[in-house]
């Protein structure tokens, strides 16, 4: 086990290309562990800036941009924490000798949807929804009839909901097709998967490096348009469908490879659990283990990333409620009614610097020794007494 040499202060930098909540928390785990950071954004005062050592604001889109700040920093490891980032900086980048994480092929198969899914279908072959890839309308109408209705609709390029639908029938599809092209620009493709009418969803958070791969409690989730309003661990499944869950997991993610956290996307009905998509990174729905786990999802990050053991004991259940802004405000004050400080729930105010309608801004914490779904409940009552 290497323990020793990487925690001594200052020896070991992390970048993070892309420095949102998620990050910040990453930041967070690694100074604890005396590691210096380096935030990366698109924007100034992004939340891992406010907590990092150093931080830059670049266009992200921007291959030069990013080689530049990376050859100035000669960070040990780049932590891409968004998926809008210019991808080929990142193969240059580790062609010249620099440690992304999990690696740059990894990066650029789970950016792109068409990337990942026959990575998982064709070549690992994991059950997912029947799918395919269009780029014209007329293609787009051919691919629905033949997948049936309804069915989902999403750019291959996109996340957390941006231009995704569903189809009900063929009137549908028009609109699906404009909402789509909106959110993509116009030369890219769709994919048009099968509507999975699953019992329940998870993430199963998977932590792997050459030493160790270690599973988190599946977490369940609620999403609304696309995207994470409520999360819950663990996510009680039976015993069958957590070890299919567990074996996706560990294909996919040693697939894929490389040092990190993983967030693995999963439908899931009767005991049959279909493979959606993955994030190599820390996942949204994943903030519960802030109050669930002796390790968060952050803390484990970091760990796999320095190569430190990935053990960690689960403390009971919780649960997590985005807060999303009602306002859009250069000058966001979050009102967090005071129900929220007791001694089984907490608040993680992001700090982003600017809101707008339906940015994501806070998350409440519960704990419930026993109850994912007491913990859920107070989750859910806390968040509504939330305003800005
Ligand atoms: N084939 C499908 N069948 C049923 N529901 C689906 C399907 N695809 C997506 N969904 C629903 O839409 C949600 C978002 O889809 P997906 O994860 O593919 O998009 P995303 O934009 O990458 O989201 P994020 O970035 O938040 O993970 C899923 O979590 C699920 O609730
Ligand atoms: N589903 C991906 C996800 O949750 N990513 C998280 O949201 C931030 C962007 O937020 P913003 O859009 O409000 O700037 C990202 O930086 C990351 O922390
Ligand atoms: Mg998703």
């Amino acid at each position: 086990m290497k323990f020793s040499a990487p925690l001594k202060s200052d020896s070991i930098k992390v970048m993070l290309l892309g420095s949102g909540e998620l990050g910040k928390e990453v930041v967070i785990e690694a100074q604890r562990l005396g590691v210096e950071t380096v935030a990366v954004d698109s924007y100034n005062n992004a939340p891992a800036q406010l907590v990092a050592n150093k931080s830059y604001t670049i266009n992200m889109k921007n291959k030069n941009e990013i080689l530049d700040v990376i050859r100035r920093e000669k960070p040990d490891f780049i932590l891409p924490e968004v998926e809008a980032i210019n991808i080929d900086a990142l193969f240059t980048a580790e062609n010249e000798g620099y440690h992304v994480i999990p690696n740059a092929d990894a990066v650029n198969k789970t950016m792109n949807r068409k990337n990942i899914r026959e990575f998982a279908a064709v070549d690992l072959k994991l059950p997912t929804s029947k799918y395919e890839f269009v780029s014209t309308f007329e293609a787009l109408k051919k691919a629905a009839l033949n997948i049936g209705f309804p069915c989902v609709i999403k750019p291959v390029m996109s996340s957390s909901g941006h231009g995704q639908s569903i189809a009900k029938s063929e009137d549908d599809l028009a609109s699906s097709w404009e909402l789509a092209k909106e959110a993509r620009g116009d030369a890219s493709e769709l994919i048009v998967e099968e509507f999975i009418s699953f019992d329940y969803e998870i993430t199963l958070l998977t932590a792997r490096n050459e030493n160790q791969t270690v599973f988190c409690e599946p977490i369940g989730h609620i999403q609304q348009d696309g995207d994470y309003i409520f999360s819950w661990q663990p996510m009680n499944m039976s015993e069958t469908a957590k070890k299919r869950s567990q074996e996706i997991a560990k294909k996919i993610t040693d697939g894929l490879g490389g040092r990190g956290i993983f967030g693995v996307e999963l439908f899931v009905k009767g005991d049959d659990v279909y493979f959606s998509e993955v994030s190599p990174r820390p996942h949204d729905t994943g903030m519960v283990t802030m109050i669930t786990q002796s390790q968060s999802e952050f803390a484990l990050h970091i760990r796999a990333v320095l190569g430190l053991p990935l053990d960690f004991i689960d403390y009971g259940a919780g649960a997590s409620a985005a807060y999303k802004s009602k306002n859009d405000s250069f000058n966001p004050q979050i009102d967090v009614n005071n129900t929220v400080f007791t001694n089984t729930s907490y608040v993680r105010v992001f700090g982003k610097p600017q809101s707008h309608k339906g940015r994501r801004m806070a998350v409440a914490l519960t704990f419930d020794k026993n109850s994912s779904d007491k913990a859920l409940q107070q989750a859910k009552q806390i968040i509504e007494n939330f305003d800005d």
